[in-house]
């Protein structure tokens, strides 16, 4: 493994729904390579597919034809059990509905990716201790999702996202529906670690400021990414 490996790469990634007799082609063979540390925006029109794309990347969803590449692996050649644990160890999400399990405190949602991941309890509780205290929640371990206000869930949602230290995080408008200031905050956040720690973003978003802060600006239309980074 040499270490200028991009970590998600696809390939010729296509993928069509059908609605009746209706044929809607999402993508289009469409290729995107994100290298380590690298931080990308993904920006395009309502519909254009975005929610799609972070799918397969993600490994949610299968395409109609071409690859996703996590790493050195080829997500199609592996069983489901193994591409979930691959999954696990190497990407985070945060995606716009955070999906944090009600019935547990933020130090459990946390944790969970690495109690999954078959760590040991006293470790996992640690490292997300840790990772909390990093997005400023350590007074709020032991709140449930609906004891937080909704800038305070989005920080557990990121936290539970890095705790496993993974070496991609897939963002779905993950400063939306926040207030400017908590969204600066996040955001500040998330580059401090990109800097800190070296984990790429690909970062789906409708937010010009959140775009601009990233390496790469990539438009999706007609199911394929053009670079519109345009800076001077
Ligand atoms: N399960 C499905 N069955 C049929 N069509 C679908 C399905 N899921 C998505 N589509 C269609 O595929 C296209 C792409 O949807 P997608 O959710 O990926 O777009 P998006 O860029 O994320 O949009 P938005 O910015 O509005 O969230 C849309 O036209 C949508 O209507």
């Amino acid at each position: 493994m040499t270490t200028d490996q991009p970590v998600l790469l696809c390939q010729d990634l296509s993928r069509h729904y059908s609605q009746g007799s209706a044929r809607i082609d999402v993508l289009n063979k469409l290729a995107l390579t994100v290298g380590r540390g690298e931080r990308v925006a993904i920006v395009g029109t309502s519909g254009s597919g975005k929610t799609t794309l972070l799918n397969l990347l993600g490994g949610l969803d299968d395409p109609d034809a071409g690859s996703v590449w996590v790493m050195d692996k080829d997500m199609a050649v592996m069983g489901e059990s193994e591409r979930a644990r691959w999954r696990n160890q190497h990407l985070g999400f945060v995606y716009q509905f955070h999906h944090l399990l009600g019935e547990f405190s933020a130090l459990e949602n946390v944790a969970m990716p690495l109690l999954i991941g078959k760590r040991p309890v006293a470790e996992a509780r640690q490292r997300a201790t840790d990772v909390l205290a990093k997005v400023g929640l350590e007074h709020r371990l032991q709140h449930k999702p609906s004891e937080l206000s909704g800038g305070e869930r989005q920080r557990v949602a990121i936290a539970r996202a890095l705790v496993a230290n993974p070496a991609c995080v897939l963002m779905d408008e993950p400063t939306g529906n926040l207030d400017p200031q908590t969204a600066e905050t996040i955001l500040q956040l998330l580059l401090s670690l990109n800097r800190d720690i070296g984990t790429s973003f690909v970062v789906v978003t409708h937010d010009p400021d959140v775009a601009g802060r990233m390496d790469r600006t990539l438009s999706l239309t007609g199911g394929r990414l053009t670079d519109v980074t345009g800076r001077e």
